[in-house]
């Protein structure tokens, strides 16, 4: 979460003071829970002054002071913070069906047709629907594998473009960032919208997710967002969003037999609407719901996953040179790797599941709710609280990682340690019931992208500055600099 200060203080310190004069009227009832341990806190913002910007950080210092879990405010919404593997586990494993929820978030919600989607709908038979139709139709090993052509077409337009630069500087950020927006709108769609109007979509939820939302940390001061012009900004996105989706679902109603080589993700989701062979309506809004999703929860974080990667073998040249050496050994001279000889490349995954392990896209994966009361750690977590888990802060601890601040792919060869959501020290992907079901569909893209990078080409920076390494804010954590690379081809 990132939000303005300035702009929520000036809207809200006249309200905060009449409704604190209201609250001193109150007696405060004094709680006999064993709640987790809290930072001091302001009247009614909290602990939201103490946030900010990098929040897995901050999070990460309180758990030092106050424990692996705490209680803060965001206004007047309390949330559990959870900061060790032991934490992490009660919560994903031993309680999963208690915290199989989520909470409701007023701008995420509205951008994904209220809940019909699986990320953000809340956990009983809709959401089990559509995660099954997920997991089995949409992401499933065999559909991810049936969109490697897709995939392979598109590295070779990468590295055309690459070629292309002339051994100039160029954005490999960018580069990297269309490849996976690519790959995911064919995969999905059956095309590439020209004119970046999807792109554009995407950009500007992201914009809007990062306001500051009074519904979400005052929810009685909701009202507060239609006099900063959240609330219609959003609906205007909302819409503009559901007409896109409308003109896609028309286009592949009507598109005539034979159009398009194999099925995409929308032919899928019509078909099984045509079929009823799941025996649960899926209506068209659910459709949409679920598209959007590949799209909010798949591009940015696949390509920010594989942009810290390279960010972090620049900045590391024995690693870099270990994994061309991988990579000259399988390609044999041949002109690509291909997706078979990924199996025989141990150092690429390893390298990325390292650099998924010091740079986990959502560093606090995605909120959870319990539903009922429940003792976590031996304190009390009452009903209805909302949950969050610092993974980043997981990944980078000292009891149970060597040196957790280096970059060092080896920790994880001869190791069954994977983000698969079963190691609860490293859990980019989240776990449980309600962990990623699209592991695979980013992963390979990872791969293949990778491997051929440092397959085909020599890559060097601007002079000698080390690369800068500086996280963004936002949703999702990207590198704040983009990569301005030569790249050389390698003989
Ligand atoms: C490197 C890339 C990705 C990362 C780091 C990532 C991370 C996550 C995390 C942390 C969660 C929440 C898990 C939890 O609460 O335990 C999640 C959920 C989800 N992800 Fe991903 N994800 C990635 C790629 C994708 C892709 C490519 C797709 C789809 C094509 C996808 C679809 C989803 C969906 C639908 C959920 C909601 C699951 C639920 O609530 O039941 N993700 N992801």
């Amino acid at each position: 979460m990132s939000f303005n200060l300035q702009v929520f203080l000036f809207y809200s310190l006249p309200i905060i003071f009449a409704l604190l004069v209201s609250k001193l009227n109150f007696s405060s009832k004094k709680s006999h829970k064993n709640l987790p341990p809290s930072p001091p806190r302001l009247p009614l913002i909290g602990n939201l002054h103490q946030l900010g910007a990098g929040i897995h950080r901050v999070l990460q210092s309180m758990a030092k002071t106050y424990g692996p879990l705490i209680l803060l405010h965001f206004g007047t919404v309390p949330v559990i913070v959870a900061s060790s593997v032991d934490a992490a586990r009660e919560i994903m494993k031993t309680h999963d069906i208690t915290f199989a929820n989520r909470p409701y978030l007023n701008t995420i919600s509205k951008l994904s047709y209220d809940g019909k989607d699986i990320a953000f709908s809340k956990y009983g038979e809709q959401w089990r629907q559509l995660k099954s139709i997920s997991v089995l139709h949409l992401l499933s090993n065999k559909r991810v594998q049936s969109y490697r052509k897709v995939r392979e077409e598109e590295v070779v337009s990468m590295i055309k473009k690459i070629q292309g630069t002339n051994e100039s500087i160029f954005n490999l950020s960018e580069l990297v960032a269309t490849l996976t927006h690519n790959v995911i709108s064919r995969a999905a769609l059956g095309k590439i919208y020209e004119g970046m109007e999807l792109k554009h979509l995407l950009d500007r939820t992201f914009d809007v997710l990062g306001r500051f939302c009074f519904a979400s940390v005052f929810p009685s001061l909701a009202w507060m967002d239609r006099f900063t012009g959240l609330e219609r900004e959003i609906e205007k996105l909302a819409k503009d969003i559901d007409e896109f989706y409308d003109v896609v679902i028309d286009e592949h109603v009507n598109k005539k037999e034979g159009d398009a080589e194999g099925q995409d993700l929308v032919d899928i989701l019509l078909e099984i609407q045509k079929d009823n062979s799941t025996g649960f309506h899926l209506e068209k809004k659910m459709i949409k719901a679920l598209i959007l999703e590949v799209f909010n929860g798949g591009t940015d974080t696949t390509s920010t996953s594989l942009d810290w990667a390279i960010g972090e073998l620049l900045q590391n040249p024995h690693t870099m040179k270990k994994l061309q050496q991988e990579a000259h050994t399988v390609g044999q001279g041949r002109e690509m790797i291909t997706e078979d000889d990924l199996d025989n490349m141990p150092y690429l995954k390893a390298v990325l599941k390292e650099a998924l392990r010091l740079h986990i896209p959502a560093p606090l994966l995605v909120p959870r709710e319990s539903t009922k009361d429940v003792k976590l750690l031996g304190y009390d977590i009452p009903s209805g609280s909302q949950v969050m888990i610092n993974a980043w802060a997981i990944a980078r601890d000292p009891l149970i990682w060597e040196e957790p601040e280096e970059f060092r792919p080896e920790r994880f060869l001869n190791t069954a340690t994977d983000y698969k959501g079963f190691h609860f020290e490293f859990i980019p992907f989240g776990a449980g019931r309600r962990g990623c079901p699209g592991i695979s569909f980013a992963m390979i893209i990872n791969e293949i992208v990778l491997a051929n990078l440092v397959y085909k080409f020599e890559f060097s920076l601007l002079g000698n500055e080390p690369i800068d390494m500086t996280e963004s804010d936002g949703l999702t954590v990207h590198r704040k600099f983009p990569i301005l690379v030569k790249a050389t081809p390698r003989e």
